[in-house]
């Protein structure tokens, strides 16, 4: 059988059994079934890197189904996304329970924004701008009644947050605490006090904290894993990545290596688009205009749509991964997931620092599939 970093179908790292502490399962259940005139839970999930806040959300997401029947998730943890590859912050709606809480789910979110970077410090205010309209959206569109818009729908929230908690990631979250509306925050606490979030409701100067705070402690020590947290960061965004472009190739083929999928992605017809249909910006530097393409091949992007309201921010659908460039046709050659009926709202391709995954560039076969020399010919 495959090792599971080879297996894309089964995505799932060989790790421990998940297990749900007293503490845990506690917290959880009060959320949900805290008493019978509280709002909808909608609930912030902070603490630091590997304290185990996905997984916590997760299993709060399984409890909070027995109660309601769908739940919204706004991820902002943009290194390691939940339901989406890596660099993207998304609002998904989730109706069904995945009881295994190691098994790596793609979704497709209700509304999304392509950051294009594993995490906010390059641009923190672009960032945040993009959290707070993932939330107005869930607010003002979601939770009420497409009948009536002063009657609201059931839909709790969990916001799941990055582990960089120092410094500027510190004062992001700090920002973010301030301008959701929470029922409840619960933030976890690792085995190193010096690496934990200070005590208390710290994301309030003066008293103004109108959420029920739960502390909890981490179920594992991460000192105490195998590989250092870096190696498994990097490993679950190719991991995710992977999962997210599988989805181009049929439901039933059989894939169950990467290399049989990176060789099945490089013999798929592309979606060609005109390069004068499109615009194409970089979101963390500045590409000089004669080496655009250049840096645009063999690179990820996010399938972006403009809009006049906000000019900053680009919603995305998806992702794609520029396939080639042919200057003389003005065609690129784009790989991507997304339908062709959303596929044709997109006028903006987003560039930023989200690898391709390098098993992808050795397809059985092929020379670098996605940097062939004769697609980028000078004019
Ligand atoms: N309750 C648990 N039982 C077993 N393993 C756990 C548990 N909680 C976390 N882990 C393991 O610890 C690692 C980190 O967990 P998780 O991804 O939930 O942490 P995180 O705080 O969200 O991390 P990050 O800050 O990187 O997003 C994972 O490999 C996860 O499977």
């Amino acid at each position: 059988m495959a090792s599971p970093e080879e297996n894309p179908s089964s995505s799932k790292i060989a790790r421990g059994k998940i297990r749900i502490s007293e503490e845990w399962s506690k917290a959880a259940v009060s959320i949900t079934f805290g008493s019978q005139d509280s709002p909808q839970p909608t609930v912030l999930v902070c603490g630091p890197k590997n304290s185990g806040k996905s997984t916590f959300s997760r299993h709060l997401l399984n409890v909070l189904l027995q109660k309601y029947k769908k739940v919204a998730f706004l991820d902002t943890d943009i290194g390691q996304t939940e339901f989406t590859p890596p660099g993207v912050l998304s609002l998904c709606i989730i109706d069904k329970p995945t009881p295994d809480l190691e098994i790596i789910c793609m979704k497709t979110p209700e509304r999304c924004y392509f950051f294009g970077d594993v995490s906010s410090s390059r641009d923190p205010g672009k960032y945040l701008q993009c959290v707070y309209a993932l939330y107005d959206y869930y607010r003002d569109e979601l939770c009420k009644s497409e009948n009536s818009k002063s009657s609201m729908v059931e839909l709790p929230l969990i916001v799941n947050t990055p582990g960089w908690i120092k410094g500027s990631g510190y004062e992001v979250l700090v920002k973010m605490l301030n301008y959701v509306s929470l029922t409840h925050v619960v933030k976890l606490r690792s085995y190193n006090d010096s690496k934990d979030l200070p005590r208390g409701a710290f994301w309030c100067d003066n008293g103004c904290n109108h959420s029920t705070l739960l502390e909890i402690k981490a179920v594992i020590d991460c000192a105490t894993c195998p590989l250092t947290l870096q190696k498994i960061a990097a490993l679950f965004r190719e991991i995710k990545m992977i999962a997210y472009f599988r989805q181009c190739i049929p439901s039933g083929s059989n894939l169950n290596r990467n290399k049989v999928l990176a060789r099945a992605l490089a013999a798929l017809l592309p979606y060609e688009v005109p390069i004068s249909s499109i615009k194409v910006r970089h979101l963390h530097c500045q590409v000089p205009s004669s080496e655009v393409f250049y840096s645009l091949n063999a690179s990820i992007v996010g399938l972006g749509i403009s809009s006049e309201k906000s000019p900053d921010i680009h919603l995305c659908v998806g992702l794609g991964i520029v396939r080639g460039i042919d200057l003389f046709k003005g065609l690129l050659y784009v790989i991507t997931p997304v339908p062709l009926r959303l596929l044709e709202k997109v006028d903006i391709l987003l560039q930023g620092f989200i690898q391709i995954p390098q098993g992808f560039l050795q397809a059985q076969g092929c020379v670098s599939p996605y940097s062939a020399t004769d697609v980028l010919p000078i004019c």
